[in-house]
């Protein structure tokens, strides 16, 4: 039984299709990425999946059932941190548990467990703004993954960090997803990062999105650091750019941002 079964998600904003029969699951465990052109539709599909928006066509099922609208089996870490910046860092470690109606001493305490793990003990009674972008995106990962739910999902988590510390943090991602196994979706721009943390990488086409393409990367997750250099690794990230550049065609086919 899949983690995640999306069945024809079709998506309109006024006149304009923006999702477009997409399909696709997301196995047990298992780490699944999408990338696609900008403005493709993929934060429109999280959104979807965690009841912001309501789809015009087609449904899902987590673990095998239909999803209601109050109940959501997912923890959502979005595009941007959205640390507070007038609550500490532990404050902001427990709202996910806060705001799903665990009492905040409860929610605190749940959090602080975390916190050494997550390579970020100390910071505790910190300001968000007292953080580099690195910690305050491990004090948002804590913040979703506190709330223990198996299905994680990711918006570009890593998107706004420099390229050292999002090497860093991907590496971090990857010895904390092998003590917990959760089956994640994962929002990226980066084809590297899509190669080295997932075992399958779906392509989205520009507006109207479809799925236009799917590859497996078949070597147990974690990775090490020689994976990027390693020609399987090589052959992936090429076949994934051609998909883009037939995703986008015309000037800059490869670029997304
Ligand atoms: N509430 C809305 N009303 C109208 N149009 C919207 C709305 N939300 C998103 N869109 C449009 O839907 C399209 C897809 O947006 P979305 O943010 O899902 O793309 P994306 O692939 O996540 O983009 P990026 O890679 O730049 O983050 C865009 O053209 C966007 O302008």
């Amino acid at each position: 039984m899949s983690a995640l079964s999306v069945r024809g998600l079709g998506k309109r904003f006024g006149e304009t299709t923006v999702l477009d029969g997409v399909s696709f699951s997301v196995e047990p465990g298992r780490v699944t990425s999408v990338i696609g052109p900008s403005g493709s539709g993929k934060s429109t599909l999280l959104r979807i999946l965690t009841g912001e928006l309501d789809p015009d066509a087609g449904s899902f099922e987590v673990d095998g059932a239909p999803v209601r609208n109050a109940q959501r089996p997912f923890a959502f870490m979005p595009q941007r941190d959205a640390l507070l910046p007038w609550r500490r860092v532990l404050d902001n470690a427990a709202l996910g548990l806060e705001m799903a109606g665990v009492p905040r001493r409860q929610a605190r305490r749940r959090a602080s467990e975390l916190f050494d793990t997550f390579g970020i003990g100390g910071t505790e009674r910190l300001w968000p703004r007292q953080l580099s972008g690195g910690m305050r995106q491990r004090v948002a990962l804590l913040r979703t993954v506190v709330q223990e739910r198996t299905m994680l999902l990711l918006d570009e988590p890593f998107g706004a960090l420099d390229a050292i510390t999002r090497e860093q943090l991907q590496r971090w991602l990857l010895g904390i997803w092998e003590r917990h196994r959760w089956s994640m979706l994962l929002i990226t721009h980066d084809i590297r990062e899509a190669v080295r943390l997932s075992d399958e990488v779906l392509v989205l086409s520009a507006k109207p999105a479809r799925i236009i393409g799917r590859v497996r990367v078949d070597r147990a997750i974690p990775r090490g650091d020689g994976f990027v250099l390693d020609p399987e690794a090589r052959r992936l990230e090429h076949e994934l750019l051609k998909l883009l550049a037939r995703a986008a065609p015309g000037p800059g086919a490869t670029m997304m941002g």
